[in-house]
């Protein structure tokens, strides 16, 4: 009796330890079949069905975050810390390299897609409409892209280009690897710097009206700020002469023709894509079109992907079948602009202008602004 109810108990460990086995197997192949799919490493894969995220608000909490960090130091493994798995900021994990890191500028790779440097970059400008065009690159499956803005190329150049490269995405063949950082296009090191990446880089340029833009730029220091300065006060040297002053940063990012001239010296035009800013708000569709063709996509990316939402004043994302919510960019884009007195709209016009003219000559499109 005894000894029968030992073999019960045998038999019922036995059954356990097999049932257990088959789970954990189950449990494996799942995960590797998710793997396999691309998915565990990339829920950014902005799949354009996900709410809203705020890159703006997340980039300033970021950086934030960095100017009271330590200096980038070495996970014991060698790699320096990473972002999280979308790229984005949106999540303070340290997500620790799966495959083999390896130094001296080879690719750090493992099964589901490797780290490479971004073979194309959207360089400007601030307040252009780079989030947009970053946003509705995404959906492209041929695209993988850093949510939040990284910055290398002209605050955290002295982190090194291993750092910089743990910050991507893992791409699989045939797909890019972008970011975007609007300030480099203002940054005096960033062509050279950028070169010396890779000089065969492909760069995106959104640009918008100097005058609009600078307002924009001023619309969102005043939502930092409330006690800033006028606009006009920050425009002109002084009321009286009427002079532009451009040692102001919203006045000076609006010179595009001096921007350009700098990066003209490390880059041939051939390696820019010029995208209006404008055409990107009334004919996303026609632009993305454009940008599809410049980066060697298929164009995937089309006005089926779009509607105008009239309540933001913007396109915004359709919501994709299965999911509930279409998409629009967070609330710190599409601000609405202070009113400027017009007789500093004009001045602003008119200094800008031959400015424009020059930029129109070097790229070869006029964008309409005057
Ligand atoms: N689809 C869509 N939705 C919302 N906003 C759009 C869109 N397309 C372009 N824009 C314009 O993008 C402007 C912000 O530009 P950026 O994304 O380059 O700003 S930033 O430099 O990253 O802060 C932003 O500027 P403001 O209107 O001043 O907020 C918008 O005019």
């Amino acid at each position: 009796m005894g000894c029968s109810g030992c073999r019960v108990r045998f038999n019922f460990a036995k059954a356990l330890s097999k049932v257990s086995v088959f789970f954990t197997m189950v449990l494996i192949f799942t995960y590797l079949f998710y793997c396999l799919t691309g998915l565990c490493d990339s829920a950014p894969r902005a799949s354009y069905s996900q709410p809203p995220v705020d890159y703006d608000i997340l980039d300033g909490h970021r950086r934030i975050l960095d100017d009271l960090r330590e200096p980038a130091r070495l996970l014991p493994g060698g790699a320096p810390p990473q972002r999280n798995r979308t790229g984005s900021a949106d999540a303070a994990q340290v997500d620790a390299p799966k495959g083999g890191v390896q130094s001296g500028g080879i690719p750090v790779s493992n099964t589901f897609g490797t780290k490479r440097f971004p073979q194309a970059i959207i360089i400007g400008v601030k307040k252009g409409g780079t989030r947009a065009l970053l946003e509705f690159l995404r959906i492209h499956p041929d695209v993988r892209a850093v949510g939040a803005e990284p910055h290398f190329f002209d605050r955290f150049y002295d982190k090194g280009l291993e750092w910089y490269r743990n910050l991507m995405p893992r791409t699989l063949d045939g797909q890019i690897t972008m970011e975007k950082t609007p300030s480099y296009f203002v940054t005096k090191e960033a062509p050279s710097r950028v070169c010396t990446m890779n000089c065969q880089t492909k760069l995106i340029v959104v640009v918008r009206d100097p005058v609009t833009r600078a307002i924009s730029d001023y619309t969102q220091t005043l939502s930092k700020n409330p006690a800033l300065p006028s606009f006009q006060s920050l425009a002109l040297k002084n009321s009286s002469t009427g002079l532009i002053d451009t040692s102001w940063s919203a006045v000076r990012i609006g010179l595009y023709a001096k921007h350009l001239e700098n990066w003209l010296q490390y880059f041939p035009l051939s390696h820019f894509l010029f995208v209006s800013g404008e055409r990107l708000v009334s004919d996303p569709a026609g632009e993305m079109g454009r940008v599809q063709d410049f980066l060697g996509l298929k164009r995937v990316v089309s006005d089926k992907h779009f509607y105008f939402n009239e309540t933001k004043g913007f396109p915004c994302l359709k919501k994709p079948e299965g999911s509930s919510r279409p998409r629009c960019l967070g609330k710190s884009k599409g601000r609405p602009h202070p009113q400027i007195p017009s007789e500093i709209l004009q001045r602003l016009r008119d200094f800008y202008k031959p400015f424009n003219h020059r930029f129109y000559q070097m790229t070869g499109l006029d964008f309409g602004w005057d």
